[in-house]
């Protein structure tokens, strides 16, 4: 479904990613390990489109994203990749519910299925009943799966998550890499997650091991 190419990205005169090449199939749980520096984050930046590399392509279904001019890729983008981060990055003036909607607004989605879309998706996570709480008013735990149903909401075809249980504790984190396994479950979602976390990586499908810019063979 994703398959990177000879990725190759530079910044300035240190080379972070040294020809990657890497495929991710649908409803896969994939997660990506390494020591700090390895490139982990870069590499997830430029499948995400987020940042573009020197050499190489990302393609998605078939679909080069490198060939898309901006305005058509941010599209592609909010419609098909959700991102969650370590820190939450909700909007703190706005409810929970209002966060999750807000990739729909920007998709063209009118306003009652945003609303239907998201409420779905909260009560699923079993946060109905914080969806009128703005961040503040919520906990750790609930501030990382509110940023989950948020990237969730257009239905994207991959999640990319990067430290998503960075900020946890022990008990916040396992029901957080519980969460993207019963989304695999229910929904098929394929994950990419970027993660320090052994008891994660364990788990997953498959652990992409990065050392100095390039994958490890194991
Ligand atoms: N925008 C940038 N400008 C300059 N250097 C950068 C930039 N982004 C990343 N780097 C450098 O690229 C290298 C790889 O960074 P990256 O964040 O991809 O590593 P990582 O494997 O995710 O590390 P960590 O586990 O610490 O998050 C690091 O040396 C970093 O300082």
């Amino acid at each position: 479904m994703i398959r990177l190419e000879g990725i190759t990205k530079s910044f300035g005169s240190l080379q972070v990613l040294k020809g990657i090449d890497l495929e991710i199939n649908k409803g896969e749980i994939v997660s990506i390990v390494g020591p700090s520096g390895a490139g982990k984050t870069t590499l997830l930046q430029i499948m995400g489109t987020l940042d573009e590399p020197d050499a190489g392509t990302v393609e998605f279904d078939g679909t080069v994203v490198s060939w898309m001019k901006e305005k058509e890729l941010s599209a592609f983008r909010n419609k098909n990749i959700g991102f969650v981060f370590q820190f939450h990055q909700l909007l703190p003036e706005f409810t929970a519910l209002e966060n999750v909607m807000i990739p729909a607004f920007i998709a063209g989605v009118s306003s009652k299925e945003a609303n239907e879309r998201a409420l779905e998706i909260l009560e699923f996570m079993g946060l109905t009943e914080r969806a009128s709480h703005k961040p503040n008013e919520l906990s750790g735990g609930e501030k990382q799966r509110v940023a989950v149903a948020r990237a969730l909401i257009n239905h994207p075809a991959v999640i990319l998550a990067d430290e998503p249980s960075g900020s946890l504790d022990t008990h916040n984190k396992e029901e957080l890499h519980q969460l993207f396994f019963d989304l695999r479950e229910r929904l098929g979602q394929t994950f990419v997650i970027v993660t320090h976390d052994d008891n994660l990586s364990k788990i997953t499908d498959r652990t992409v091991n990065m050392v100095d810019g390039m994958i490890k063979k194991v």
